[in-house]
């Protein structure tokens, strides 16, 4: 079996799981997929390091150990091969991440971490780093292994370790992925393996071509992706009860979530953990403001009013379905405006050419749903449109969306600007509601007036 296809495995229940539970896995295996999507995405995006001024907070470390952070890589003192590979890649200093976690994952004797922090902020690179590092060249079996949620996703830090080995050539990496048919004679003689868990299991357990026992680094990349699969979270814990004890144990994660925590203290025994301390983001330097309008065609008679003005930065606007955002993108394009819009049906590469090209100016506006715009750093963005309000399922106010659309962090304190469009008493109510909680007042717009207004606003700020 496809260990790695979700859409296998429900197929394969079919006939025996009733239709409730069969949409809940079909549902779930979805978001599964759309999590996996977004990561790679921001892995395609990211092609420099995030900028951050978070503090790394160590939550936890071995007390017995006299572990310290570093400001260079040569306090690092890696071997030379793999100095080069990090110079060559444009790596001038760790990362803030890569400060504590590199000099845990180097430790001797070796050191169990968990680590969270956001997407671009150099995990990736680290941990190929470590493995690097502890490979013994002399020795043609694997020595590290590392898993990853899907296909795509192992490919990708592949190419991360391949760069980083660059001046390392002794050292050899094989991708346990699909299609990668080995027979069960075969004796790896690559010293890293990266792959999916399905097929890293199979390699370990049914095929015997690597040797669990002779495992002396397990990384766990993604484990947010990685536990939205169930099938991939009961796979992962099967290959670490595989390892050896002394076997070092490495989990990444974007970000922390309970369930994350949890699937985390099962996997890495005795763990230090470290984490990238989430900045504030407030709403205090955003202008913001609603326009009142009686349906879906008002909204955007109102949108053509201001679009001069929106216009002057680079602006977002944010529908709540493909549907909206496909025909709002459409509409404005009729009317002469050039816009680009970012929609689910469209495969990952595409949506990252739209991000890079909306990133270098190419189109000051882009319209979007909110699943899609995750991978975009809104501090580039002064003006937001929520053409629809974010709201739960259960037609609340999502409040935490709202302030990831528009929100800035403090430290940095742009000025921005933020229109709400209410066409139903349900989307004044979700107005209300994200006023009490952020506890602020936003103004209406006259929409005939709102052009100019907006103008004089965006002329003060
Ligand atoms: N110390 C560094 N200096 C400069 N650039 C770096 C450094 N470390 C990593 N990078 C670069 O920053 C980008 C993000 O790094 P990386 O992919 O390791 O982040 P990540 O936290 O693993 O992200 P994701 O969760 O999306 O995989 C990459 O382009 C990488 O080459």
């Amino acid at each position: 079996m496809a260990t790695d296809s979700w859409a296998l495995a429900v197929d394969k229940q079919e006939s025996t799981t009733d239709s409730v539970s069969l949409f809940r896995k079909c549902f779930a295996s979805s978001l599964a997929k759309d999590k996996a999507a977004q990561s790679l995405l921001n892995k395609m995006i990211h092609t420099s390091l995030v900028n951050t001024t978070n503090q790394v907070e160590v939550l936890q470390r071995d007390p017995n150990s006299p572990l310290y952070s570093v400001k260079t890589f040569e306090e690092l003192r890696l071997k030379d091969e793999l100095l080069r590979g990090v110079y060559d890649m444009g790596f001038n200093r760790p990362s803030k991440i890569q400060e504590n976690a590199l000099p845990m994952m180097l430790a001797e004797p070796p050191q169990n971490l968990i680590a969270q922090s956001q997407s671009g902020t150099g995990k990736t690179a680290a941990f190929a780093l470590a493995m690097l590092s502890h490979v013994d060249p002399a020795n043609k079996w694997t020595q590290c292994l590392c898993i990853a949620p899907t296909y795509e996703l192992a490919l990708q830090t592949g190419k991360v370790i391949e760069q980083m080995g660059k001046f390392y050539p002794e050292v050899k990496l094989a991708y346990a992925i699909r299609g990668n048919k080995l027979d069960r004679e075969t004796k790896l003689q690559e010293q890293i393996v990266i792959g999916t868990p399905g097929t890293v299991l199979d390699w370990c357990s049914k095929l015997k071509i690597i040797d669990p026992k002779k495992i002396s680094v397990f990384v766990l990349d993604e484990a947010d992706v990685m536990i939205a699969t169930q099938g991939h979270q009961d796979q992962s814990i099967r290959i670490q009860r595989m390892l050896p004890n002394e076997c070092q144990m490495l989990l990444f994660s974007a970000t922390f979530e309970d369930s994350v925590w949890k699937f985390a203290e099962r996997v890495v025994p005795d763990p230090n953990i470290i984490k990238l301390k989430r900045e504030e983001e407030t709403l205090d330097t955003i202008k913001q403001y609603y326009v009142l309008c009686n349906d879906k065609d008002e909204k955007f008679t109102a949108l053509c009013n201001i679009y001069g003005a929106i216009t002057i930065a680079q602006a977002m606007i944010f529908c709540h379905t493909r549907r909206t955002a496909g025909w709002l993108s459409a509409e404005l394009t009729k009317e002469g405006h050039v816009v680009a819009l970012l929609s689910g049906e469209m495969t990952v590469e595409q949506r990252a050419a739209i991000i890079e090209r909306f990133r270098e100016g190419k189109e000051k506006v882009l319209v979007t749903t909110n699943v899609c715009s995750r991978g975009i750093d809104v501090e580039q963005v002064s003006v937001v449109i929520n053409f629809d309000l974010p709201m739960d399922k259960d037609g609340n106010a999502d409040n935490e969306t709202y302030l990831h659309r528009i929100g800035r962090t403090g430290r940095f304190g742009k000025r921005g600007l933020a229109v709400n469009m209410i066409d139903s008493k349900q989307s004044m109510n979700i107005l209300n509601q994200i006023e009490e909680h952020f506890i602020l007042l936003i103004s209406k717009l006259d929409p005939t007036e709102s052009g100019k207004q907006l103008l004089c606003s965006s002329t003060t700020r």
